[in-house]
């Protein structure tokens, strides 16, 4: 089953790529230029959606199936932020390591060396025939420094529960098997698995 992806982060194509190799897995970049979508939504369901559905339209094709992941960090001791604006934390074209650094010094502000912290993944699928959303969590511990350069994101700071490295240090297949976008993606695969 050909599944076109409504991303442009390129650390989502690779998790997805290699938690759906029984899939043809395409970003959309591949098939027509990429284009800003407006992820104005309440959560990260909404905005995963929105993103879908946006690049359902401008493919102009009824036949394929789109799939969007909506993600991002919540950390506690600053009330769930950043939550879903974690792509943006540090401005509208804010890179991964200055929103990663920007975190870290929020905790630190705060006076936490750490605190307990979870990610989320909202994935949505669009079809002709009609939506659907899942979505997956991982818990853990947000640390007020950078350790390891694996992942992508906030993952350098992110010990996730039952562990003692950050998702920088430890290994990819690790993380496949206990991130929120494993748990979400594996969820939606029973639903493909119906269309
Ligand atoms: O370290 C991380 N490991 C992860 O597993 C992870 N999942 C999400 N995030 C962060 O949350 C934001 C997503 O925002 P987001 O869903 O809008 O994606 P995006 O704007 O990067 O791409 P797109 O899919 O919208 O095109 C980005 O800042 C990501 O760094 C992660 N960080
Ligand atoms: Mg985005």
């Amino acid at each position: 089953m050909k599944l076109v992806l409504a991303t442009s982060n390129k650390g989502k194509v690779r998790e997805i790529k290699a938690l759906y190799k029984d899939f043809e897995v395409v970003p959309y970049s591949e098939l027509i230029d990429e284009f800003e979508i407006v992820e104005d939504g309440k959560d990260f369901k909404e905005n995963a959606l929105i993103k879908a559905r946006a690049v359902f339209k401008a493919l102009d094709d009824e036949d394929v199936i789109v799939l969007a992941d909506d993600s991002g960090i919540s950390v506690d001791v600053l009330g769930g932020k950043p939550g879903i604006y974690s792509a943006r934390y540090a401005g509208a074209d804010a890179t991964d390591k200055d929103n990663l650094y920007k975190l870290i010094e929020a905790i630190k502000t705060k006076g936490f060396d750490s605190s307990p912290a979870h990610y989320t993944a909202a994935i949505a699928i669009v079809t002709k025939d009609g939506e659907y959303s899942v979505h997956g969590w991982m818990y853990g511990e947000a640390m007020a420094k950078a350790v390891g350069d694996g992942g992508f994101g906030y993952d350098p700071m992110f010990i996730p529960l039952g562990y003692d490295k950050t998702l920088g240090e430890l290994d990819d297949e690790t993380k496949k098997s206990i991130s929120h976008r494993a748990k979400a993606l594996s969820l939606a695969k029973v639903i493909l698995q119906t269309l």
